[in-house]
């Protein structure tokens, strides 16, 4: 069996996770040669894809398995890519490429590297297949034309804060997580959703993962059609820029960007997206190392700090804090950059805690969504009454 050409990496100037739209052009050479002497005549196909890789099939193998390999390739170099900007999430499974590098298939179950090593990794190659099914952007572009006009997320979080004096929420609808499991077996989006917009919430987190928080995009449109004003966060695991335009055509008016799987080019890249479809991103970050980087990023108004840790799930409100303090703090107040303090927040004094800390919103689940009237769920929290009327 012939061999394939080396790698032709994606330009620097191709964000690594923006396989929006990766299309193959078949094929772009096609020659004939002679095999060997005792062969006729083999066939030799080089298929390019429109950002910038390259596969060479020969007769013998076919050009499915070519694009296989060079696609395993590339989820290689992310890895590698992402590695080197301190980010631990692999894309991609490290070992387990198409079967004639590693032999037949029961090695690769037996070979380690292919466990994902957190459940923020399992869930990031769980998406990376889930995204296998897409539909071709260009439907989605055409049903965007049908998308409900985007609303200002940060506009409400800001009226709520200054309505309030207290931190504008975003209510989390949340049926189940990987660190808590089941939160509410009665779970009706809608009715959660009207709940927490009685209760006062500026905005809402619609979880749309299926696998691990049973969630769905049939729940986020479901709400928006109910006709619920607060802007709507599409709480995804987004690793590629089809799915910006797949939240909005669901009726989503912000996303979720994670510094803990995304490189800063494809931050940067997919920002753009946001602000060409009118979406809100809200990047959220951990750490200082990743604070640092989406800091470093042109045109970042919303970052969320994740008091839960995503790999262990340990959560420590006081982190909010300690990524605020210092000259960090001074950069986002001259910026004018609305931060949410994300995750373990479950009374007025927490609120009090990570408010004090600098935070002007914050997102919150388990504590509400748990309570059998979530509206009252949301006073509890804040320790008064914060609805509207
Ligand atoms: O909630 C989890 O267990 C979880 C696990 C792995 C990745 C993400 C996870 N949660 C996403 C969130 O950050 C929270 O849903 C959100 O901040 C609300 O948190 P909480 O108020 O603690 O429910």
């Amino acid at each position: 069996m012939e061999g394939f050409a080396s790698l032709k990496a994606p330009s620097q100037a191709t964000p690594f996770f923006s396989s929006t739209p990766r299309y193959w052009n078949l094929p772009s050479q096609l020659s004939f040669y002679k095999r060997s002497p005792f062969s006729t005549f083999s066939v030799r196909a080089q298929v390019e894809s429109n950002d910038g890789l390259a596969a060479v099939a020969t007769s013998g193998e076919s050009v499915t398995e070519a694009l296989k390999v060079k696609e395993w390739e590339v989820g290689m170099f992310q890895n590698e890519v992402a590695a080197s900007q301190g980010i631990r999430i692999r894309r991609r499974p490290p070992t387990g490429p198409p079967s004639h590098y590693v032999g037949p298939f029961q090695f690769r179950l037996q070979n380690e590297g292919n466990t994902p090593r957190n459940i923020l990794e399992e869930i990031v190659w769980n998406k990376d297949t889930e995204l296998k099914e897409r539909k071709p952007l260009i439907v989605l572009k055409k049903a965007l034309e049908n998308a409900p006009p985007v609303r200002d997320f940060i506009g409400a979080l800001k009226a709520a804060n200054e309505r309030t004096g207290l931190p504008g929420l975003i209510a989390e609808v949340k049926k189940a997580s990987p660190s808590r499991g089941i939160l509410r077996e009665d779970f009706d989006p809608v009715e959660i959703a009207q709940a927490y917009e009685k209760g006062g919430a500026a905005c809402l987190s619609v979880l749309t993962d299926g696998k691990y928080f049973k969630g769905s995009f049939e729940n986020l449109e479901a709400i928006r059609k109910a006709g619920v004003k607060c802007p709507l966060l599409c709480k995804e695991f987004i690793i590629d820029a089809w799915q910006l335009y797949y939240a909005r055509t669901k009726g989503a008016d912000a996303v979720l960007l994670i510094a803990a799987v995304l490189p800063d080019l494809d931050i940067k890249y997919m920002v753009k997206i946001c602000k060409l479809l009118g979406l809100t991103a809200l990047v959220e970050v951990h750490d200082e190392r990743e604070f640092d980087r989406v800091l470093a990023i042109e045109g970042i108004e919303l970052i969320g700090i994740n008091n839960r840790n995503l790999e262990t799930f340990q959560l420590d409100i006081s982190i909010t804090k300690k990524l605020l303090e210092g000259e960090r703090g001074k950069i986002i107040r001259e910026r004018d950059i609305t931060i949410v303090g994300e995750s373990g927040l479950f009374t007025p004094e927490d609120i009090a805690f990570v408010q004090e800390a600098g935070v002007k919103a914050v997102l919150v689940g388990e504590s509400i969504v748990k309570q059998s009237d979530p509206a009252k769920g949301v006073s509890n929290l804040f320790g008064k009454d914060i609805s509207l009327g």
